[in-house]
């Protein structure tokens, strides 16, 4: 009973705060929404706050400011944004963020103009904890946000200062109504950059900047914390938002790269794929970007003009494998990126998008096919379809997304805007390139969808973008992503553009489409789809195995090709020598790799003992695959890495083509 009226008694907020706090748990009434490729998520309201309200903890791993340190030296500048350090009981601390468990907190934005929200910090157990509490009444719908604080946050400034590494005193101009902004001296022999950085807000802030971290010297800090209740808070505390905008004081200069699939984008933050992927990364401060992301950032601070960029390509490590896709064909040359102009707002689905738009638009030429596929709990089916038309149209819609708001309530936008779309039913997606808007058809089978694409056809009307992806049961929308039925499903898909999961789901079916394989993938889950490469023989590969491409040719290959977009042709890498019969005693010496190994006879009847079924039937290994060889062969391929094992396959494979074909 008294559990009871505890229960129902409302908490005052600070008691709320410490409550949620203790439970790790989200309050009801807020949502987490994907808002815009500039702006990435936030967190919204779904119902009334009053001034006052506990809203939201900034949940994260409390640590200590050298560990906070030691984080920053290996985190992505993509991740140290999570990193919110402030000062407590006299000490610099931090909330780390930047895994990503679900909670809100770490998902809400800045707004120094009129922010709804601030933060403070209550004791619980004796830890501070940060939460966020609403300074004045909310309405549904609105955008929860705080004060980051004085600081020169990219997205506030108009103007941006772009610092040579050599420059030695830079003034720097805040955004805020405060005055006194003092200068920013630099000294920089550009492996660490110290800064002092005096700004003002209610105090002076001082930060000392070393190489890409802020950190707050022991002055007074951004934002004072007011009391929120006497024994809760009982001191002056002082609060530092996310890390952030280190990556502004670097003038680029960027090379095309192939970038690990562990790095993010420095713009969008996205991954592009599980593998790794090419992208532009400045060899001033290692960011990495798409390189539709890039362009996009420098057109729209100005500062294109003072980038630049070089075609010289980085060195691949040998683990890894470069996908020949589209989307590395738009990385392959400086030239056509210092021509090209920016035209993607969702940099990251859009690639795909145009990936699967050239690509399929060579050889897939009025193929519509359907693809069923199973996922999770629902009856999910996936229609994959291309029209003829679907290049040039992807093209003019890319354009057109310059100019549409993306924030649309309409339910076809989000498709239109993601260009690949990823929704549960039977019905399929599709648009008119006249009038750019899509509705949903209620397409039952490809004959259906072969149909209407012919009317549509007919008409001047084109089936829409591939690979389109639509599923729903029963006239209800599941989201295909979490399986949840959704009334605004499109709207709700925003939700998980970021997620790595559609994009792989989507380079699976592009793969798929790609190599003509999508009617064996009817009825499988996705993931249980794994696309077995063929090896496709082509005219260089006629040429004597032993001498395989180099890195670079065959980076080229991967990335620089595209017309060769109709054919997948595996990029020899010679990563790996290549094991003819005389492989044990082959050797192949890369200048990259250092020392040369041959194989041995042991290596190769391990090798052989999984994979002379794939090369019997020239099908390449997965990395996945070549992985658990390598681990179950122990020790024997511990010279070699999953890639090496994956070449070896393929050469292999390759060689006994040839054999086959000169019979
Ligand atoms: C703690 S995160 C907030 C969540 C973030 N929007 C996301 O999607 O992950 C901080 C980052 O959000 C972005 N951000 C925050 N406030 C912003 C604003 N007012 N305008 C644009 N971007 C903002 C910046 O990229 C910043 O580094």
């Amino acid at each position: 009973m008294a559990e009871g009226v505890r229960r129902r008694r409302k908490l005052k907020p600070v008691e709320e705060a410490i409550q949620f706090s203790l439970e790790q748990k989200d309050k009801n009434g807020l949502e987490g929404r994907f808002i815009s490729h500039l702006k990435g998520r936030g967190v919204f309201s779904c119902t009334d706050f009053e001034k006052g309200d506990f809203l939201l903890e900034y949940r994260g791993d409390l640590i200590s400011k050298e560990e906070c340190e030691r984080r920053q030296r290996i985190y992505h500048d993509a991740l140290k944004v999570f990193m919110f350090e402030f000062r407590y009981n006299g000490k610099l601390l931090c909330v780390d963020a930047a895994r990503d468990d679900g909670s809100l907190g770490r998902l809400v934005n800045d707004d120094h103009i009129n922010p709804n929200s601030r933060m403070k910090t209550i004791r619980v157990d004796g830890k501070p904890h940060l939460c966020l509490f609403a300074t004045r009444s909310i309405c549904p719908g609105e955008e929860i946000t705080y004060d980051y604080g004085d600081s020169e946050w990219p997205w506030r400034c108009t103007t941006l200062s772009v610092v040579e590494p050599s420059t030695l005193e830079v003034n720097t101009l805040s955004q805020s109504e405060d005055t006194d902004v003092e200068k920013l001296k630099v000294v920089s022999d550009q492996s660490e950059l110290d800064f002092s950085i005096c700004a003002a807000s209610e105090g002076l802030e001082k930060v000392t900047l070393k190489k890409d971290r802020l950190l707050l010297d022991d002055q007074d800090c951004v934002e004072k914390m007011s009391p929120v209740k006497e024994h809760v808070l009982n001191e002056e505390q002082s609060f530092c938002a996310p890390v952030e905008g280190v990556k502004e004081v670097c003038r680029h200069v960027v090379v095309t790269s192939a970038i690990s699939s562990m790095d993010k984008c420095a713009e969008c933050v996205g991954p592009v794929a599980a593998l790794k992927w090419i992208g532009l990364r400045c060899k001033l401060c290692s960011s990495f970007w798409h390189k539709s992301c890039y362009l996009k950032l420098h057109e729209w601070d100005g500062r294109r003009s003072s980038c630049e960029v070089s075609s010289e390509e980085d060195e691949l490590s040998d683990e890894d494998y470069i996908p020949q896709s589209e989307s590395d064909h738009q990385s392959d040359s400086s030239d056509e990126l210092t021509t090209r102009p920016a035209r993607y707002d969702q940099a990251k689905l859009l690639d795909i998008q145009e990936a699967a738009s050239s690509k399929f638009s060579e050889h897939l030429r009025s193929d519509v096919t359907t693809l069923n596929v199973s996922k999770g709990k629902g009856k999910g089916v996936l229609k994959v379809m291309e029209a003829a038309s679907v290049y040039d149209e992807s093209d003019l819609m890319c354009h057109e997304e310059q100019f549409t708001d993306f924030e649309t309530d309409s339910e076809s936008d989000f498709p239109r805007k993601q260009g690949s779309v990823v929704c549960r039913s039977t019905d399929v997606l599709m648009s008119s390139p006249q009038s750019h808007n899509s509705k949903l058809l209620n397409s039952k089978s490809t004959v259906t969808l072969r149909e209407e694409r012919e009317r549509s056809m007919a008409g001047g009307d084109h089936c829409v973008q591939s690979p389109k992806i639509s599923c729903s049961a029963n006239r209800k929308n599941y989201c295909y992503i979490c399986g949840k039925p959704q009334s605004k499903l499109a709207r709700h898909l925003k939700t998980h553009m970021a997620e790595v999961e559609v994009v792989q789901a989507l380079s699976k079916l592009l793969l798929a489409m790609e190599k003509g394989c999508l009617p064996n993938l009817q009825g499988k889950s996705l993931d249980d789809i794994e696309i077995e490469d063929e090896i496709i023989m082509t005219d260089s590969d006629d040429s004597d195995p032993e001498e395989s491409e180099s890195d670079d040719e065959a980076l080229a290959g991967a990335a620089g090709n595209s017309s060769n977009a109709g054919v997948q042709k595996m990029p020899i890498e010679s990563t790996t020598e290549l094991p003819e019969e005389s492989e044990s005693e082959a050797e192949t010496e890369n200048p990259r790799r250092g020392q040369k190994v041959s194989w041995s006879n042991a290596e190769v009847t391990a090798v052989m003992k999984h994979f002379e079924g794939h090369i019997a039937k020239g099908k390449l290994a997965t990395l996945t695959e070549c992985q658990q060889c390598k681990s179950a062969e122990d020790p024997v391929l511990v010279r070699r890495s999953a890639q090496n094992i994956r070449d070896f396959v393929r050469n292999r494979g390759i060689s006994l083509k040839r054999k086959t074909q000169s019979k």
